[in-house]
């Protein structure tokens, strides 16, 4: 659905160069929603904008939509930016304009629809995102949800099939964030868009995103499914911005010396985490275990845990072979 090949960009600044995204393949699959998430100046909003061309590539091919469009002439690109919308932080409406005059900007500035026809649409747009009794008020009129629901209305005006989201929810209270998530997810099963969106936050990624990867420096350094680099996250950087979301500040490390015991540290995805997987296990074993650490949540639609054990008895290695049986993920902290 877009794809990177060897992409790359590099601003010039007063005769230095600032490598903001470094040659980056990447892969976003048809109608999935998938996250980058980053520290600041991390590179992300430059690769967002590398997708509709917003900015030029230094180097590589972007191919989006089955178009390739780093070799698009400018008509070419006018007629590709209709299939991509963006939101953006905050939000870009026209202050002058109503919620109506700025859902329809892009269809008018398109100039190829009839008055009647964009009227209906604008409609349709403010009844999806909750808005249609708000069609003749101005931005400053509005809360900044309601500004960012204008903003998505806007960004579906023409009827695109990707929806590029920059920072979309940052500058929201979490109330407020979680129903423009909500209607994110919304539009992305019921219309299919596939959305691509950058945040520093990992918990938008936990809550709406089928895939994420991760920037640092220009570079995706982690990127899969969210529950895999959600619940086993490889590079530093990713598993600082888990622990953080977890709550943790990762300064403090528990050693576990004064435990007995082989020390497992398990994790549950989906079916296994409501199962009373452990018990069984441990009475068809004899095997003991003490709970060291432990979380449960939700990632997107699945639940699942983690817990650190102290496994102790005779047959440690039989209940280790029989959680991973049960699908229970294992990694040993402490043979
Ligand atoms: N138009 C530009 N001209 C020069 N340098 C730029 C330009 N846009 C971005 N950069 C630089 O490129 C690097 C990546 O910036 P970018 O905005 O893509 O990062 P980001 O991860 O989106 O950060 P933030 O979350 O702060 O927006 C930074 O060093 C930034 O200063």
């Amino acid at each position: 659905m877009i794809e990177f090949q060897q992409v790359s960009k590099t601003f010039q600044v007063k005769g230095r160069s600032i490598a903001a995204v470094k040659p980056t393949d990447l892969h976003v699959n048809r109608g999935e929603i998938f996250g980058l998430i980053g520290y600041s100046g991390a590179g992300k909003s430059t690769l967002l904008r590398l997708i509709n061309h917003l900015e030029q590539p230094t180097t590589g091919r972007i191919i989006a939509d089955g178009v390739e469009v780093t070799a698009l002439d400018a008509a070419g690109l006018r007629g590709f930016r209709r299939r991509v919308g963006m939101i953006f932080q905050h939000f870009n409406l026209l202050s002058s304009k109503t919620v109506a005059q700025n859902v329809a900007m892009p269809m008018r500035l398109a100039g190829e629809y009839e008055r009647s026809a964009i009227d209906k649409r604008v409609r349709e747009l403010l009844e999806r995102v909750g808005l249609a009794d708000q069609a003749s008020k101005y931005p400053a009129q509005l809360s900044g949800g309601q500004k960012q629901r204008v903003g998505i209305a806007r960004a579906l005006a023409t009827g695109p099939s990707i929806l590029l989201c920059d920072e979309a929810t940052s500058a929201l209270d979490p109330e407020t964030t979680g129903q423009v998530l909500q209607l994110l997810r919304q539009i992305n099963q019921e219309l299919g868009l596939t959305i691509v969106l950058i945040t520093h936050e990992m918990d938008v990624i936990r809550r709406i995103c089928d895939r994420v990867g991760v920037m640092e420096e220009g570079q995706v350094i982690e990127s899969g499914p969210v529950a895999e680099v959600f619940l086993q996250p490889q590079h530093p950087t990713t598993q600082r911005f888990v622990q953080l979301s977890e709550g943790e500040d990762g300064t403090q490390q528990e050693d576990f010396a004064h435990v007995a015991g082989r020390i497992l540290h398990l994790t549950f995805l989906g079916e296994s985490t409501y199962a009373p997987v452990l018990s069984q296990v441990m009475q068809a074993t004899g095997a003991n275990y003490s709970i060291l650490a432990g979380r449960i949540g939700r990632i997107k639609d699945e639940p699942c845990g983690q817990l650190t054990i102290a496994l102790t008895g005779e047959q440690v290695e039989l209940a280790e072979q029989q959680l991973s049986a049960a699908g229970v993920k294992i990694e040993v902290v402490r043979p």
